[in-house]
């Protein structure tokens, strides 16, 4: 019988960040502030003898994961892996970190490898800083809390906080984050709107990420069309930070997004990643 083990990890909404460079991946990141989510990615894990990942959202399924696979190869192993999530990949959901950190999770149990969260977290974040797909989502996603890191890596400094009230969010379509990350033009605007402070609550939040979005220069126009929509209604609104997405919060949030594409309600994730089930 085939041994198989099952994590998930929450996803992340960064809303504002500024990349920092180190001399390795553990010291490169980012500092800046976002919300887990208790959406995310599941990851079922199978000892075999070639690594294979297949990615599964809305019963459609798509091979590989170059993130993923890496974080396998360096640590000596082969396996099948199931990756299923309801939130759109790369859409600014941190959903890269999250499927790293389920998989290795199920990974070090399936294997017995011990590692510590730490470890884990350090694998992770290697591979996402080397792949380009995320900076600070890894730091973020090892707990909950609406997020606010002020030093790059997983060791750095992170205060959490951990509001009731649920977040909204669209997603438009994918904005590959290697693309922002590549680009020093958009890092050096990136860099110049940081808002250099942490935010005191949920709506707070949403007016410093808004704050960054519009002096960053990132804002497509179909997310402009859905923010200014979100500005007639009085809702405090920004940008998912690095997808064609906006995530809103308040009341009237669900209203007037409905409208403008299919709404995913949002609570804020009270725990990082997680073993579900080992077997047999
Ligand atoms: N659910 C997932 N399962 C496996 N790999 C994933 C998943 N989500 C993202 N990835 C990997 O990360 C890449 C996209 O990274 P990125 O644009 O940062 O997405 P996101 O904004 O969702 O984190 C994908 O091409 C894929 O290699
Ligand atoms: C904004 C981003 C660099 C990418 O986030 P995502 O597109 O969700 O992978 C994030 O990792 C951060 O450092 O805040």
């Amino acid at each position: 019988m085939v041994r198989t083990a099952v994590a998930f990890s929450p996803g992340h909404i960064s809303g504002y960040f500024r990349r920092v460079e180190g001399s390795e991946p553990s010291t490169t990141g980012s500092i800046g502030a976002g919300v887990v989510i208790s959406e995310g990615v599941r990851s079922t894990v199978e000892e075999a003898r070639e690594t294979s990942i297949r990615v599964v959202r809305q019963g459609h399924a798509t091979a590989g994961s170059p993130p993923v696979e890496y974080a396998l190869e360096r640590l000596g192993v082969a396996a099948r892996v199931t990756t299923e999530c309801r939130l759109p990949i790369g859409a600014g959901f941190g959903l890269s970190a999250a499927a790293l950190l389920a998989t290795l999770t199920a990974v070090n149990h399936l294997f017995d490898f011990g590692l510590s969260a730490d470890e884990v977290a350090a694998y992770a974040h290697e591979a996402e800083v080397l792949h380009r797909t995320g900076l600070g989502d890894v730091a973020a996603s090892r707990a909950g809390g609406v997020v606010c890191r002020t030093g790059a890596g997983i060791h750095a400094e992170i205060t959490r906080i951990y509001p009731e009230e649920p977040l909204y969010a669209v997603s438009l379509g994918a904005l590959p984050t290697a693309s922002v990350l590549s680009s020093d033009e958009a890092m050096a605007r990136i860099a110049a709107a940081y808002p250099d402070r942490c935010p005191r609550d949920l709506p707070d939040f949403c007016r410093l990420s808004r704050g960054f979005a519009e002096r960053s220069g990132l804002v497509a126009p179909e997310v402009r069309r859905v923010l200014d929509a979100c500005d007639a209604a009085g809702v405090p609104a920004s940008m998912t930070m690095l997808g064609n997405g906006v995530f809103a919060c308040g009341k009237a949030a669900e209203r007037v997004l409905s409208g403008l594409g299919e709404v995913y309600t949002l609570h804020v994730a009270h725990r990082g990643a997680y073993l579900i089930e080992e077997k047999p």
